[in-house]
């Protein structure tokens, strides 16, 4: 039987590391990886295969099919070595600059041919000029079929429920409308610092880092008009009509203190560490709704949640004061769910109205079979399936739209383990509210 290659470019790297080998090493013990497979980590550094396994510290049974070749010289002729090859999927886990400067050395060495997939991490290009050019210096030499181009939310169960939720119930999508919907906010704070990345944090910030990829994601999802099919084609499509009708209205960066004085960061740096970004859709649907993206690092918490809010009821015949309007929250992390906010009467003789919650928790419905992203996206990369993967024309346009935001507008400053007072929402939906129901 012919084998299946998994080459990791940046195999000596912390994505490798702490992602890409336990996500292997499960789906391995799962029986979700080829029988014949052959891992290969590629990297700088002088590792030997021995001191490579030591060095990721993964399970006896991927390391009896785990390989390390220092950079890319001759990787053909090795990976021929192992016998029959049937197909070759290579892994750029590697700094952004340098992809395409390896695409052209794969291609040099020979690593050629529709048996050959590439799978590219985020992010691809640092502004939409920079993306195209990478796109070009691509597809020079590897059609478009054979890239992947990753955004591990995507792969993420409570986003790609997102596509179900609204798709697949008739209850939700007949109010997905400027009519019912007030204000769409989308949260994803982090509780950590840069860690040891500021080398490519510093040259990134918040707007590239997570805006650009993952959380325009989760809008287009979001407000997208439905898609001709479930198919991955159909999917991207329209996405990208949505993209083109979407526009940033207003931004605020912030920097947290102390930022500047990270090992690694220019002490002068004007990266942004936290962003707001607001956005319209021109569209009939959308017209004039406030979407908000709010990120940021070094924050008071971990969490990721999109809170739709409504507009308040037609017929107010009851009195309503202290009431919030109705929302409905998706929980993506730490716990995942979805909650919806309704208005209840309190039991007892007069009419007392209080806000209640209704809720779906992964956690009480689905037990532990949730694959991980990286586990996902690698079972699917292999097997060739590119529904949870990004379609390069799609990123361009994130780039286009973000683009606006990047110009290195004034900064506030926040408290390392604080939250920015500073808001562009009129209304912010308080998320600790929703974030222990599941
Ligand atoms: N780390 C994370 O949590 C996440 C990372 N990513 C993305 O994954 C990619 C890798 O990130 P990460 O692992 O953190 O980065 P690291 O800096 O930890 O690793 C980079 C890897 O690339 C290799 N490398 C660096 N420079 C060159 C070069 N000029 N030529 C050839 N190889 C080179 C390094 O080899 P050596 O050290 O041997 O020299 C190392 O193996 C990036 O695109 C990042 O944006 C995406 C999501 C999360
Ligand atoms: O791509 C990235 O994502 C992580 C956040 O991912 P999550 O799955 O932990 O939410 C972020 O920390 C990192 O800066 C960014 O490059």
């Amino acid at each position: 039987m012919s084998k299946t290659v998994l080459l990791i470019l940046g195999g000596s790297g912390d994505l490798t590391k702490r992602k890409l080998i336990p996500a292997l090493s499960s789906i391995q013990s799962k029986k979700l990886l080829p029988d014949e497979l052959v891992v290969i980590g590629s990297g700088r550094t002088d590792y030997t295969h021995d001191t490579y396994r030591e060095h990721v510290e993964t399970t006896k049974e991927l390391c009896d099919c785990l390989y390390y070749h220092v950079g890319l010289d001759n990787i053909k002729e090795y990976i021929n070595s192992f016998g029959d090859i049937g197909k070759i999927v290579v892994f750029f886990s590697l700094p952004p600059s340098v992809y395409a400067k390896s695409v052209q050395e794969l291609y040099k060495q020979g690593l050629v041919g529709n048996n050959v997939s590439l799978i590219i991490e985020k992010p691809f290009g640092r502004d939409l000029e920079s993306s195209k050019e990478l796109e070009k210096d691509i597809l020079k030499f590897y059609p478009k079929e054979s890239i992947f181009l990753i955004d591990h939310y995507l792969a993420k169960e409570p986003v790609q429920n997102i596509l179900i939720f609204r798709f697949a119930n008739r209850i939700f999508e007949p109010n997905w409308n400027r009519f019912h919907i007030e204000s769409i906010q989308i949260n994803c704070s982090e509780s950590i610092g840069i860690e040891d990345r500021a080398k490519y944090f510093d040259q990134s910030g918040m707007i590239r880092d997570m805006i650009q990829s993952h959380l325009l994601q989760l809008l287009t999802i979001l407000t997208m008009e439905t898609p001709k099919s479930s198919s991955a084609s159909d999917i991207v499509a329209e996405k990208i009509k949505l993209l083109k009708k979407l526009k940033v209205k207003n931004v605020i960066r912030g920097q947290y203190e102390g930022y500047r004085d990270e090992k690694g960061v220019d002490p002068k740096s004007n990266t942004e560490t936290f962003a707001q970004v607001e956005f319209r859709i021109d569209s009939d649907r959308w017209y004039n709704v406030p979407i908000y993206i709010t990120t940021g690092k070094a924050l008071k918490r971990r969490g990721t949640e999109i809170g739709v809010v409504f507009r308040d009821a037609d017929t107010p015949i009851f009195e309503n004061d202290n009431l919030k309007k109705n929302a409905i929250v998706f929980t993506v992390q730490p716990q995942s769910g979805i909650i919806v906010d309704l208005v209840n009467k309190i039991p007892g003789w007069g009419v007392s109205l209080t806000n209640t919650n209704m809720s779906f928790c992964y956690s009480n419905q689905f037990s532990n079979n949730i694959p991980d992203a990286y586990q996902r996206l690698l079972v699917d990369a292999i097997k060739g399936d590119k529904t949870l993967f990004v379609g390069i024309e799609e990123t361009g346009e994130a780039w286009r739209v973000i683009e606006p935001a990047l110009s290195e507008s004034e900064l506030i400053y926040y408290k390392k383990g604080e939250d920015p007072i500073e808001t562009l929402i009129e209304d912010p939906l308080d998320f600790t509210k929703y974030i222990n129901i599941c």
